[in-house]
């Protein structure tokens, strides 16, 4: 697939320049690439100033304790809707980005029962259909707070099998067991409403 990008800006050029991004981590996950990417387009030069949350909320209160100057939000995340209604919060850009390549994941040396246990944020959920062999039906998906949280329940055998990104099963020493493709997505950056403009 190819990679394709475009900017809805808003307030970025014009808003609060980008100090310091907030997003969903550990290391590994899509929107660590996503705030990257952002950071080299708008960001004020030198090493990347990318902070990692365990959940976007957490990325959003840290923006609103001023920790971090933006945050971004995967489109696909349901509850991006609460940024979107908060009015301390504003809409500053939108832009498209192909996250790394999704596949599902096995610890090294783990025996996959024919029923799977596997772990996803819920955002890529019905990729785990579309990219799990037919071998394997699914017994239980079991959340994770990230695609990296998820690929660390694999790495610890809480789960049988885990939707992750390329960097995380890197990451977690894990191995893919389908095909991968990277989602195309649109990425939501949000700053203080009462920012400088
Ligand atoms: O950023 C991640 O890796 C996530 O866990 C959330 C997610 C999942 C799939 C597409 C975009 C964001």
């Amino acid at each position: 697939m190819n990679q394709a990008t475009g900017w809805i800006d808003t307030a970025l050029s014009a808003g609060p320049s980008v100090e310091t991004i907030g997003t969903l981590g550990p290391a590994g996950t899509s929107s660590e690439q996503a705030a990257l990417y952002l950071w080299a387009d708008h960001g004020r030069g030198g090493p990347p100033a990318v902070r990692l949350y365990d959940t976007y909320e957490e990325a959003g209160d840290a923006l609103r304790a001023g920790a971090v100057s933006h945050v971004v939000v995967a489109n696909a995340y349901a509850s991006v809707h609460a940024f979107y209604m908060d009015p301390s919060l504003r809409f500053a850009g939108a832009f498209l980005f192909d996250t790394p390549h999704y596949g599902i994941a096995v610890s090294q040396g783990h025996r996959i029962p024919k029923a799977a246990r596997i772990a996803t944020h819920p955002a890529p959920v019905p990729l785990v259909e579309e990219l799990l062999p037919e071998e394997y039906s699914v017994a239980e998906i079991r959340y994770a707070t990230s695609t990296s949280a998820a690929a660390d329940q694999a790495r610890r055998r809480e789960a049988d099998l885990a939707l992750t990104t390329m960097p995380a099963a890197k990451a977690h020493s894990l191995e893919f067991i389908s095909r991968t493709r990277p989602i195309r997505m649109l990425w939501s950056v949000f700053t203080l409403a009462c920012a400088d403009s």
